[in-house]
């Protein structure tokens, strides 16, 4: 099992917990969920494995997906990609959302949480926007890994109430790849939540905010739709507001609005990096800007 191991070490607790995770994330990652699913697996073997405390499914503990904390955004990692946003099956990353009759999608996704990390935002903003659909985009594979399995035992865990559809998660390159599976103006909500800042001058170019990707993230984004972005860095919150400031299609939001808006407030406490730095007593930065109309051509 390539996949889980890597060059583990075949008898090691890691080792045995991913096998029985990406098992369990082959049965379960693409299909509904809810009271009818949960009955027929738990007279499965399998299931009943990741299972504990009753009929809960047990979360799944970070130690057993730990991988190097960077990823390199210009490595070739072999991504899956569509060739553009029609050929997504965006089904298979929300089965609740398909029309049964028409096999249609009844909704499309607007919130995009960019570098979603451990996927912390996306499960407080899922209860705040029950009928939006949220996706997380993450680079590296453990990382995406966990939140597919984080997901998959809160929706488990959550059948009877139907909660935590509305999120996924896909591995992917945030910097590469956005046009192939959103069409033009079909977000909302785009956040940038302690994203990594390169420190080094020469590493600037990696950051994931740069004047060539802002064309990309206002080409995603509606009319009105928002850029959300916070850091601990200050030097790299004055990099994001410089560049947003500079973009003719940007707009910053005020602090009264940023204290009036319930995202600002979910994804301050909400994230895994936002949750270290408030155990620190670090501070936050937070800057938004809003999504202005193209000028007219003239
Ligand atoms: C410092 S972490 C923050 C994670 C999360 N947003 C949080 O606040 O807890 C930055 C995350 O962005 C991911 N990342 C970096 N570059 C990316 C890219 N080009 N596309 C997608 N994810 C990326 C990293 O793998 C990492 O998990």
């Amino acid at each position: 099992m390539r996949a889980a191991s890597g060059n583990m070490d075949p008898n090691s607790k890691r080792f045995l917990y991913r096998v029985n995770k990406e098992e369990n994330r082959k049965e379960l990652k693409h299909v509904k969920i809810d009271e009818s699913s949960i009955i027929a697996s738990d007279s499965g073997n399998k299931s009943k494995k990741n299972k504990k405390n009753g009929n809960k499914m047990e979360l799944p503990k970070k130690k057993y997906y730990r991988q190097r904390a960077h990823s390199n955004p210009f490595s070739d990692h072999q991504l899956e990609y569509p060739s553009c946003p029609e050929d997504m099956d965006w089904s298979k990353l929300y089965p609740a959302f398909k029309d049964e009759h028409t096999g249609e999608m009844t909704k499309e996704v607007t919130i995009a949480d960019i570098g979603c990390g451990f996927g912390g935002l996306m499960i407080d903003l899922s209860p705040a926007f029950p009928e939006q659909l949220i996706l997380g985009m993450e680079i590296r594979v453990q990382v995406t890994n966990y939140v597919e399995d984080r997901i998959i035992a809160l929706r488990s865990n959550h059948a009877k109430e139907q909660t935590y559809q509305n999120i996924n998660v896909l591995r992917g390159n945030a910097m590469k790849f956005l046009p192939n599976f959103f069409h033009k103006a079909q977000l909302s909500k785009m956040f940038f939540c302690f994203p990594d800042p390169h420190f080094k001058q020469r590493k600037h170019k990696a950051r994931i905010v740069t004047n060539t990707l802002l064309s990309e993230y206002a080409y995603v984004l509606k009319e009105g739709g928002i850029i959300y972005t916070i850091t601990d860095v200050e030097d790299l919150h004055n990099w994001m507001v410089k560049h947003l400031d500079e973009h003719p299609l940007f707009e910053r939001l005020s602090k009264e609005w940023e204290e009036n808006d319930k995202c600002v407030n979910i994804m301050t406490n909400a994230t895994e990096e936002g949750k270290k730095v408030a155990r620190k007593q670090g501070d936050k930065f937070v800057a938004c800007f809003k999504r202005l109309p193209n000028p007219e051509i003239i």
